[in-house]
């Protein structure tokens, strides 16, 4: 049997981290050959995450460059903004290849990264060389790459939805308005106010309303399919489940379209990407039926009345909103087949 590709990951005692170790571990071209941790290092992973008895009991490694790469080919960085910014020019000054699941890499102007993120951007270089992984849209992109910025969790399940619709010009893209809702596993492993159990549950709340730095990220996308700058209004809610996000959009049509014209339109544009299903007239999609899964679900409804389209898209925000994501992009890097370990049925109920 012929060597498996290691792979390396910093911030492995997150959220992201622990879901790359789970999905990683049914992969068959690669294999996760060290599990890093900036403040527990010597200790067991097993310690924070008792799920993994008998699956890792290896201890974790310190963030050393040279030691990752003495053990791996590719690292991927699960970490806190502003801690890629500044690993992954050492990283891949040492010769690894490197996917970033942070903000760090993803808007290509410092000046916005800095207004949105309100922290030290990365250096423009680095910045310019990090190809922005939203792996259905810019999959030639990534084919190849070295070094990929992987997408945020609410811009995957939002730009998946507008896309295809923003780019053909069925939709007004300066009419587009999206309301998004994210499970607390969002938010990382960390315990803040906001998160913990009695400020959660009962309880549904909007925040960072036009100041997401997510907003960004959206806009860079959209302007993208639509060949001109586009601005959006953006707001997020948290919703008390462990995971799940759902972005329901709304835009006013352009001419005359008729549903049947965005299902095709969408089937078309979708085809050959196994992990975005297309749902038909009538069906919304809900967040328990991707529940660890790397699908993007949409669902579609056209008002006559107000000539507006609602477009539902849900992911599991752990999965494509992160590390299957993450995955898909690793696939793609290296010329593999794109859902190689990913081929996971929803978790349901
Ligand atoms: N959770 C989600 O759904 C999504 C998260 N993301 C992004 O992915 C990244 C990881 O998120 P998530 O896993 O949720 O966050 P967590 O807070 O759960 O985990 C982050 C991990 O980073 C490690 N870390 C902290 N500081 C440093 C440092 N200076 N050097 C190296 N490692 C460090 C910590 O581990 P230790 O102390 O052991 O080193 C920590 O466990 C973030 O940038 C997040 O915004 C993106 C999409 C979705
Ligand atoms: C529920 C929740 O708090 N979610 C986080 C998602 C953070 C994230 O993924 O941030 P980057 O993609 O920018 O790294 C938030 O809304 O800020």
């Amino acid at each position: 049997m012929s060597k498996k590709l290691g792979v390396a990951i910093v911030g492995s005692t997150g959220y992201g981290g622990v879901e790359l170790i789970r999905l990683l571990a049914s992969h068959p071209q690669a294999e996760v050959t060290s599990v890093i941790s900036s403040s527990s290092a010597g200790t067991p992973i097993t310690e924070g995450y008792p799920h993994l008895t008998g699956i890792r009991e290896e201890l974790l490694d310190d963030v050393d460059a040279a030691t990752i790469k003495s053990k791996a080919d590719v690292v991927f960085l699960a970490t806190p903004p502003g801690v890629a910014s500044k690993l992954a020019p050492e990283l891949l000054a040492a010769g690894l290849k490197v996917i970033d699941l942070s903000g760090d890499f993803r808007l290509k102007s410092p000046a916005l990264y800095e207004q949105w993120y309100k922290k030290p951007a990365a250096d423009e270089e680095h910045l310019g060389k990090a190809v922005f992984g939203l792996s259905e849209i810019y999959a030639e992109n990534v084919r190849g790459a070295d070094f990929i910025s992987n997408p945020g969790c609410y811009p995957t399940a939002t730009t998946l939805g507008l896309f295809p619709a923003v780019k053909a010009g069925f939709i007004d893209p300066a009419t587009i308005i999206i309301d998004a809702k994210s499970g607390v596993s969002g938010a990382g492993r960390g315990a803040s106010l906001g998160t913990h159990y009695s400020e959660l549950n009962e309880n549904l709340r909007a925040y960072k309303v036009n100041q997401h730095q997510h907003i960004p990220e959206i806009e860079m996308i959209l302007s993208d399919a639509a060949g001109a700058e586009v601005v959006t209004t953006f707001t997020t809610h948290l919703v008390p489940m462990t995971r799940g996000i759902m972005s329901t959009m709304y835009a006013s049509v352009r001419g005359d379209r008729s549903l049947n014209d965005f299902l095709e339109l969408y089937r078309s544009f979708y085809e050959g990407r196994p992990f975005v299903r297309i749902r038909p007239e009538g069906q919304w999609p809900a967040t328990k039926e991707v529940w660890g899964s790397n699908y993007c679900d949409i669902g579609f409804a056209l008002d006559s009345r107000t000539n507006r389209i609602t477009i539902v898209s849900v992911i599991d925000n752990l999965v494509k909103g992160a590390a299957g994501q993450a995955v898909q992009n690793l696939n793609l890097m290296m010329g593999w087949d794109e859902t190689l370990g990913l081929q996971f049925v929803p978790a349901y109920p």
